[in-house]
């Protein structure tokens, strides 16, 4: 089951994107003092930035008790121009004062690329308590881009890492989309989260968006395979292009 929220712009989509953020992390805070969130890369820092700023506007939010992590990252020097983190702080955090220090967990970079993926559980470890895979982090929410091709996260069309049901965390090496070597969460993580959200525009994914939805092929696509403990499904925010033909 999903749920669909269409907007005529992607700034609409931001707006309708940081409403639904805000009321999540809520009832996070108010029930677990704490509100956490991965963010993937692409356009999605963006659109999410700049529905928080115009809502940030008009009401004040207060982000202590957010808790910013990352569904996937780009194994590069968070100065990098592809580090997801990097794109993050300059479309979120900096705009709305969020402190990285404090609310914000980059995944240190190194050459190895595996060792990139055992620190990020070590960090998952910190701010969930010890996890594994049978009992996964439980993000409050975890924000999904998809690719034309219907990847999502860095799982890709084909990949083995379709298949991970043991790493919380995965490593890979062979990104079709660049940079090749990055980290990501696996579809355990995501079907333990509280909520998961995909943010989609651009008509190069109006097709995808359209067998997942409608044609009922969602298995045949890596986006179409997340799944979330909410009882309502997993939520899509699409603008108008990229529900053209729903
Ligand atoms: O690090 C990444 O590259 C992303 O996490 C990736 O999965 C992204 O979400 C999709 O490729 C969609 O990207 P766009 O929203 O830019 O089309």
């Amino acid at each position: 089951m999903t749920q669909v929220e269409t907007a005529p712009t992607v700034p609409e989509v931001g707006l309708k994107l940081a409403k639904y953020i805000t009321a999540i992390a809520d009832k996070a805070i108010a029930a677990r003092g704490k509100f956490t969130v991965a963010v993937s890369g692409g356009s999605l820092p963006k659109t999410l930035g700049s529905g928080l700023l115009h809502m940030n506007e008009e009401s004040k939010i207060d982000f202590s008790k957010w808790q910013f992590l990352y569904a996937d990252e780009r194994s590069v020097p968070l100065d990098h121009a592809d580090s997801n983190h990097l794109e993050c702080k300059t479309q979120i955090y900096d705009p709305l004062s969020i402190s990285c220090a404090d609310n914000v967990h980059a995944i240190d970079y190194s050459e190895d690329v595996e060792e990139v993926a055992a620190k990020y559980e070590k960090t998952l470890a910190s701010v969930f308590g010890a996890c594994d895979a049978p009992q996964p982090p439980v993000f409050d929410l975890v924000l999904l881009g998809m690719g034309p091709d219907g990847h999502t996260l860095s799982l890709f069309p084909g990949h083995a890492l379709l298949e991970e049901r043991t790493k919380l965390v995965a490593s890979l090496a062979d990104s079709p989309k660049p940079p090749s070597k990055r980290v990501t969460l696996t579809y355990p993580v995501c079907e333990a989260a509280r909520n998961v959200a995909f943010v989609t525009s651009g008509a190069a994914k109006a097709d995808v968006v359209y067998n997942i939805h409608k044609e009922g092929n969602s298995n045949n696509y890596p986006s179409g395979l997340v799944k979330c403990a909410n009882e309502d499904g997993v939520m899509w925010f699409l603008d108008a292009t990229a529900a053209g033909k729903l």
